[in-house]
């Protein structure tokens, strides 16, 4: 068969060193947004494969750290995680490509179908679920989120939502966003260990999992709604949690809650966070 014929798999061929993309074999179509990076583009690789491509913006993350670790990163493959298909880092600024999703982010996803949604809470679980496996093939290789939250879960076809940007903020040089005491740090996803010693671990990952399933149950809601960073700290090291939201029934809030637990080694893993979560989807129907 000609070539053309083969399924492509997602990261063979890409160039002489696997991870690297020819950038000329990439055709940039229209922005999808800018993140902390600097601008992000749909586009089209080699003609025919629909890709997203982050255009790192020059000073905001250290370049030759990441392109080492993309090497990795493109290892990483589930279904349930944003496929990195490789870089283009022989010019500046720097191309991350990755398979693209068409819905954009789960946050924004969950606010524009908060009415049809929040009807359904069948597929608030199924979409907490997706990610749970996603996180969990993360946790078995030993592979740290460090910034999990549902503005960083994306969204394609049939309400498939993936995890995104895994181990991505270990390479920003914003400290506003790496030190627990800046103001772009994530400190309502954060636990005590990480707000107190920025120790983070897969543990760490199961407390932000833990607030993303509420920003799931309440379709995208403010975790804390507008308390100020201090507040939310304070609250956090008494061990004042989130309430229950109305579309959350007891048990999913109790696997909340666990996610929860002040020590690390008390809360559950994503393993068994995931086999919880569907004996509760399997009690639904
Ligand atoms: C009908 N709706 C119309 C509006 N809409 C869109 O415009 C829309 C459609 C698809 C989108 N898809 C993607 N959008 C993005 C995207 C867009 C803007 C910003 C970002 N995020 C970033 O740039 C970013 C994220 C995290 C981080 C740290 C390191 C802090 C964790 C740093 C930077 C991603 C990445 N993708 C990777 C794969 N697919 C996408 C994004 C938006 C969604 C559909």
């Amino acid at each position: 068969t000609s070539p053309c014929d083969r399924p492509v798999p997602p990261t063979a061929g890409l160039s002489h060193d696997k991870w690297e993309i020819d950038p000329a074999e990439l055709h940039l179509l229209e922005e999808l947004g800018s993140g902390q990076f600097g601008v992000v583009r749909r586009g089209k690789w080699r003609g025919t494969i629909d890709v997203a491509v982050k255009m790192m913006k020059e000073g905001t993350m250290s370049e030759d750290d990441f392109i080492e670790e993309a090497k990795v990163m493109t290892k990483l493959q589930h279904q349930n995680l944003v496929q990195l298909y490789g870089v283009c880092s022989k010019d500046r600024p720097i191309y991350i490509v990755t398979e693209y999703m068409r819905h954009g982010s789960l946050l924004n996803y969950l606010r524009r179908h908060e009415t049809s949604l929040g009807a359904n809470v069948g597929l608030l679980l199924d979409m907490c679920i997706q990610v749970c496996k996603g996180m969990a093939y993360l946790e078995r290789h030993n592979y740290i989120h460090r910034d999990l939250a549902a503005r960083n879960c994306l969204v394609g076809s049939e309400n498939v939502v993936k995890v995104a940007d895994f181990g991505l903020a270990r390479y920003v040089l914003d400290d506003q966003y790496t030190s627990s005491g800046g103001t772009k740090f994530p400190i309502k996803w954060a636990p005590p260990e990480v707000l107190n010693y920025t120790r983070f671990s897969s543990k760490s990952d199961v407390w932000a999992y833990g607030v993303l399933m509420w920003e799931v149950f309440t379709c995208g809601k403010m975790p804390y709604g507008r308390l100020k960073n201090t507040e939310v700290v304070e609250r956090v090291q008494r061990g004042i949690i989130l309430e229950r939201p109305k579309a959350c029934f007891k048990e999913v809030y109790e696997v909340m809650r666990k996610c929860w637990a002040h020590c690390p080694e008390v809360r559950p893993s994503f393993r068994v966070l995931k086999e919880q979560l569907i004996s509760v989807s399997q009690g639904l129907v």
